[in-house]
């Protein structure tokens, strides 16, 4: 994006606004909250500006305009930075046996990687130490590198613009806000530009991976379990900047797992995910094998392995006819095993 300049004046509030959303906080910030800038550009509301209301705030109409550029230009700049990833690298600690994990994996933006492996083998904590970028102060002693450097103490423990999201298993919404309420106000959060574009995007991507829709008007306690995840996971696609996602599982329940993955990494960002489900563990690059708290050995998904997941899709098809009809109160009368032999017609 070109550096923030003059041109900007020429274009009317409203335009403006819908630019840079934050843009009215910067008026707030000065002390001119509140104030109509209705004229065709902003330029021109600028100087019309009554001078005893900018001698009250103390500024002048130069420097309001010159300090209103820099604020624009500030805070795009920080937009950008939080968005940039291009790898991410982990190199190997020591197992739970104290033997070395010979490890040394780069994963680059837009790859999907599962983690698979026996209960307690350490797939949540591979995920842990991938969030808090372990720099061999963890339990495993592993180190994480982004774009293959270490982090910096920001990157590590920064509350806003974390390169790291995790989607957890429960989606315990504290507000109870209308679902497109929710998604306006996070957005305005993120300072997007154009949010009701976005949110109405989220909300029907949303809707699309979740198996029973939702108005815009439901409000978030009242979601399911699954259209709370399908909203969460939208969200995290197209608002969150964070470039890397962090999956414990996609459960089952009422999400369309492999759209929900599409989504993901459309949006460019790196996903891994700990799940012993083979429809999505195959439809990774590769999948990380955990024993004993170390990676023993990193699989590449094979041509022949990219083959069954056409089939494995099929199959995951006819499976959720089957969920439905449990769910919506029906009976499996015919031959199952008749049904999956068959094509999709049924
Ligand atoms: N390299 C390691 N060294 C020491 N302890 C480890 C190591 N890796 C994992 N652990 C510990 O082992 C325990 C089990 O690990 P974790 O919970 O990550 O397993 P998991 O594979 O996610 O299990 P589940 O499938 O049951 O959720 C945890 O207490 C974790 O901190």
């Amino acid at each position: 994006m070109a550096e923030i300049g003059r041109e900007l004046f020429a274009l009317p509030w409203r335009a403006v606004l819908e630019r840079y959303p934050y843009a009215e906080d910067f008026f707030q910030a000065n002390g001119l909250g509140g104030i109509d800038f209705p004229s065709p550009s902003l330029g021109r509301d600028i100087e019309a500006l009554d001078e005893d209301i900018l001698d009250d705030v103390g500024i002048s109409r130069e420097e309001l305009a010159e300090n209103f550029l820099l604020f624009i230009g500030r805070m795009e700049r920080l937009k950008r930075k939080s968005a940039s990833l291009e790898s991410l690298t982990i190199l190997g600690g020591r197992r739970k046996d104290g033997e070395p994990e010979r490890l040394d994996l780069t994963i680059r933006r837009g790859e999907v990687l599962a983690i698979v492996g026996p209960t307690g083998s350490g797939k949540s904590r591979l995920l842990a130490d991938i969030e808090c970028l372990a720099q061999g102060d963890t339990q495993t002693g592993r180190t994480v590198l982004v774009d293959g450097r270490k982090p910096t103490p920001q990157e590590r423990f920064s509350i806003e613009n974390k390169l790291i999201a995790q989607l957890s298993q429960n989606m315990n919404f504290v507000m109870d806000l209308p679902v497109m309420e929710f998604l306006n106000m996070h957005g305005e959060s993120r300072m997007i530009s154009g949010i009701g574009e976005v949110a109405g995007r989220i909300f029907e991507h949303a809707n699309e991976l979740a198996g029973e829709p939702f108005s815009p008007k439901t409000p978030l306690t009242q979601l399911s379990g699954g259209q709370s995840r399908a909203l969460m996971i939208a969200d995290t696609a197209m608002l969150s900047t964070s470039p890397v996602v962090l999956i414990d599982e996609i459960e089952n329940a009422g999400v369309d797992r492999k759209k929900a993955l599409e989504l993901l990494v459309q949006e460019g960002k790196i996903v891994l995910m700990s799940t012993h489900d083979p429809l999505l563990a195959l439809m990774g690059a590769k999948r990380l094998v955990i024993e004993n708290g170390g990676v023993k050995t990193v699989i590449r998904t094979s041509e022949r392995e990219r083959e069954n997941l056409a089939a494995l899709e099929r199959i995951d098809r006819k499976m959720q006819r089957l969920r439905n009809q449990i769910r919506l109160g029906g009976a499996i009368e015919y031959s199952v095993a008749g049904y999956f032999a068959e094509g999709e017609e049924r």
